[in-house]
């Protein structure tokens, strides 16, 4: 995938009341940025434009060289898995198995592949033995994995995370650490939206600093 672009771009929730004022941002395909910045500086929002959910009021988005306004959330889903910070809105089906298996029953691929996919996913992310289980009976933590490995089903090239280790105790910090890592030797670059200094500090080789909206500090990371 190409890198994902902005072009001074400005958005408003309500009228007149911007809260991303014309912000330009080159963001590395295979990279590991981090958006950082107080509560309301405007994280999310960017994370939701350069994920192609929002369009921009003014300005443009390009995702892998196409503009986001022309795009489908198919179109951007298939390139880019963006992680709410709330993973329930991530849930559609009753099971965690199906909700693994439920964006591949749609686009009527082989089931046997999916099979093994939701089979790999499940190990790798310690849902094995819940499988069976409803989504609503997870704990946050399962949930969160669920969550993100329904994301990797579909093998996006691009990952934003908006606050992936929120709710996780310092095990499942870590194994999500080693799993990003993971997915990151594969090529697959991301955002990562947090408020965790240590995890940012630990993964991420661009740093990008929000406040009110715009970008004040953009600084390549030691790693
Ligand atoms: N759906 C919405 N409707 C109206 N205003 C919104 C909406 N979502 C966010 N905002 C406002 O937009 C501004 C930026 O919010 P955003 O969630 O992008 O910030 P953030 O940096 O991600 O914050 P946090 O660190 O708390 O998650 C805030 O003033 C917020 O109140």
């Amino acid at each position: 995938m190409n890198d994902i672009r902005a072009d001074r771009i400005l958005y408003s929730y309500t009228h007149n009341k911007p809260v991303i004022k014309h912000v330009s941002i080159n963001i590395r395909s295979k990279g590991i940025t981090a958006l950082v910045g107080d509560n309301g500086s405007g994280k999310t929002t960017l994370g939701k434009l350069l994920a192609g959910i929002l369009k921009p009021d003014s300005g443009q988005v390009w995702i892998d060289g196409l503009a986001s306004q022309n795009m489908t959330l198919s179109d951007v889903g298939q390139r880019i898995g963006y992680l709410f910070q709330n993973p329930r809105k991530h849930i559609v089906a009753t099971s965690v198995r199906e909700q693994l298996l439920v964006a591949h029953e749609l686009l009527e691929k082989d089931p046997k592949e999916g099979e093994a996919n939701a089979q790999a996913l499940l190990h790798l992310f310690q849902l094995e033995h819940k499988a069976q289980a409803s989504p609503y009976t997870l704990s946050h933590g399962e949930l969160k994995r669920l969550a993100l490995a329904s994301i990797l089903f579909s093998k996006p090239d691009f990952l934003i995370l908006d606050e992936p280790t929120a709710g996780l105790d310092h095990t499942r910090m870590i194994q999500l650490s080693n799993y990003l890592m993971k997915v990151h030797q594969k090529g697959i670059g991301m955002v990562l939206i947090s408020h965790n200094w240590a995890f940012v500090k630990k993964h991420a080789d661009r740093i990008v600093t929000l406040e009110e909206g715009k970008i004040v500090h953009d600084t390549q990371s030691e790693n």
